[in-house]
């Protein structure tokens, strides 16, 4: 797709990132290079400019969503208990996107800026990837070659994950993936305790579930969002960056002897580049088509990145 476009239907406004950054008004920027520098991806240009000139107004904007809905909740235990009672439910964030887009630094990003805010101190983040079935389950189930794909998760432990922490269940656990590992961690459980905001990363986090032939409804996982942001970007661009990110992790941590592409650090850079390119093609490009481009236009907010990996355009959804 090429640039966001207006139509007369369209459900968004699109915006400029100048435009964009209007909406900043007076927030001010207090996150360091320091801490931007910890936080950033590999291959991850993102800088404070970019921080000023995109998140502070989606911080701004996130956190009046924030502050409405906890406006909103006590006004109805009001209603429903006759006085101020019950705990808060986090508000949920979604962020989507393909594989490669940068979905875990505009995250972690977005977890600095809002925890800044006096509504939201406690900010959590999870990724979606804990809840792909471990490779001794997909391996038996022939899904090797079908990570990230609807199939490799098991979506009805994100469902009963997502739905005890909307409860305002305590101490809420989930499984963690490790990409050093290429697998689930067997027995490491991350613990969510009761956040103001969760923000719930996963390329699959906007996908809906097929309607069993009994016509039963079934929950999706952003039934439990309450905001959706989808990370955009053209398909050159994202080949382009897994293909670098597999390329230069070939210096760092596939040069460790326990890394589960390991043997990627010692074969020439032509067997490597040809790998990269068949994980690339074969496996997310596929998963990108089928099943994450098509939930791009539930997401309330889309952000649209260039090639240089720098926010273009904001999509915001107005209806
Ligand atoms: N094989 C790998 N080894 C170590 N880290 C990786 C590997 N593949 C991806 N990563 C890191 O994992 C994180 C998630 O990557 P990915 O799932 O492609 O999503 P995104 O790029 O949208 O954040 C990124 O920080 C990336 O740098
Ligand atoms: C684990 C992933 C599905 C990504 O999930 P994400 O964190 O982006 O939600 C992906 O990094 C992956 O492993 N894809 C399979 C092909 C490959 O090795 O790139």
């Amino acid at each position: 797709m090429d640039q966001l476009a207006p139509t007369p239907f369209s459900p968004y406004r699109i915006f400029s990132a100048d435009e964009w950054a209007e909406f900043r008004a007076d927030t001010p920027l207090t996150l360091g290079a320091g801490e931007l520098e910890r936080i950033r991806s590999m291959n991850d240009p993102v800088d404070l400019d970019e921080v000023a000139r995109i998140y502070l107004a989606l911080s701004r904007l996130l956190s009046a969503h924030v502050e409405a809905t906890q406006v909103l909740f006590s006004q109805r235990q009001r209603f429903l208990s006759g006085r101020s009672a019950g705990h808060k439910t986090p508000f949920v964030i979604g962020i989507a996107g393909s594989v490669a887009v940068g979905k875990s630094t505009t995250a972690r990003l977005l977890q600095l800026l809002l925890q800044r805010w006096p509504s939201s101190p406690k900010v959590a983040l999870l990724t979606t990837d804990g809840f792909l079935y471990p490779n001794a389950v997909l391996d038996e189930k022939g899904l090797m070659r079908r990570k990230g794909f609807p199939e490799s998760y098991d979506v009805g432990a994100i469902l009963r994950f997502l739905s005890d922490v909307k409860a305002g269940a305590a101490r809420v656990s989930a499984p963690v993936y490790s990409h050093f590992y290429y697998d689930v961690m067997a027995g490491e459980r991350v613990v969510i305790d009761r956040p103001d905001i969760l923000i719930f990363e996963g390329l699959n986090v906007l996908q809906v579930q097929k309607m069993p032939p009994d016509g039963r409804a079934v929950p999706f996982v952003s039934d439990f969002f309450d905001y959706s942001i989808y990370i955009d970007a053209e398909e050159p661009d994202l080949y382009r960056w897994y293909i670098e990110r597999f390329m230069r992790l070939r210096d760092t941590a596939f040069k460790q002897t326990d890394s589960f592409f390991h043997r990627y650090s010692k074969i020439s850079d032509a067997e490597a580049l040809r790998i990269a390119e068949d994980l690339w093609s074969q496996i997310n490009a596929v998963n990108l088509h089928e099943n994450i481009l098509p939930t791009r236009p539930r997401a309330d907010l889309i952000l649209k990145k260039g090639p240089d990996h720098l926010i273009e355009q904001v999509a915001l959804r107005k209806l």
